[in-house]
């Protein structure tokens, strides 16, 4: 029970909540700098019901494995690997919406607005949903960083069936609102999200 106290509980569990306050308050930082405050909400801080069962999941599975089984959270290069994830996730993640600026939306745009350009410069010359991308590898760090396994494997699966599922619905409105132009660049520039065509 003393492990919940230890260094390594200490450092896992505050590199943790740090990853989590970062992502969340610069999303809404971002949101209210693009779009202006009157039109964001507290929904722009992306905290849903399920998204907080899946973290409160991932503690428990942490506090359960380091009282049961100390010797899982001290493999320091996983932990490390997980911490460069989250670094790199959440770097891609904002490069993306600084990117895109106006034209990202928290919510899919279903109407086509004046301001909503089409973006293929910067990081979506690479990838057509560097945001989605961003935010897989950032979930999936979080859980290798805490060295669970559970939660790794429940994130990625969890993170990646929600992209497969709105990227298709995402492009729909995209091709509607930028026609063949959408079709070619979604030809040559793949999804960023793995095994998302
Ligand atoms: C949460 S943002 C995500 C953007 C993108 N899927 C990504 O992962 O970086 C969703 C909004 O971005 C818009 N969007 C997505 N790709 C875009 C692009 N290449 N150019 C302009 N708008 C885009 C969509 O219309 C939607 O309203």
């Amino acid at each position: 029970m003393t492990e919940i106290f230890s260094y390594t509980a200490c450092r896992q569990l505050s590199q943790m909540f740090l990853a989590i306050i970062f992502f969340h308050v610069s999303e809404y930082i971002l949101a209210i700098a693009f779009h202006g405050k009157s039109n964001v909400t507290l929904s722009s801080l992306l905290i849903s019901k399920n998204y907080l069962l899946a973290m409160i999941f991932s503690l428990l599975e942490y506090f359960i494995e380091i009282s049961l089984f100390p010797g899982m959270k001290e493999y320091w290069w996983v932990s490390s690997l997980g911490l460069a994830m989250v670094i790199i996730g959440e770097l891609i993640r904002k490069i993306a919406i600084i990117t895109a600026g106006r034209s990202f939306t928290h919510l899919i745009k279903v109407h086509h607005e004046e301001h909503h350009k089409l973006i293929t410069h910067g990081i979506y010359r690479f990838v057509r949903h560097p945001g989605y991308c961003g935010f897989f590898i950032w979930s999936v760090g979080t859980q290798i960083m805490l060295c669970n396994p559970i939660s790794t494997i429940g994130f990625a699966f969890v993170v990646w069936r929600f992209f497969a599922e709105r990227i298709p619905y995402e492009e729909y409105f995209l091709r509607h609102f930028f026609g063949s132009e959408y079709v070619e660049y979604a030809r040559v520039t793949p999804s960023g999200v793995p095994f998302v065509k």
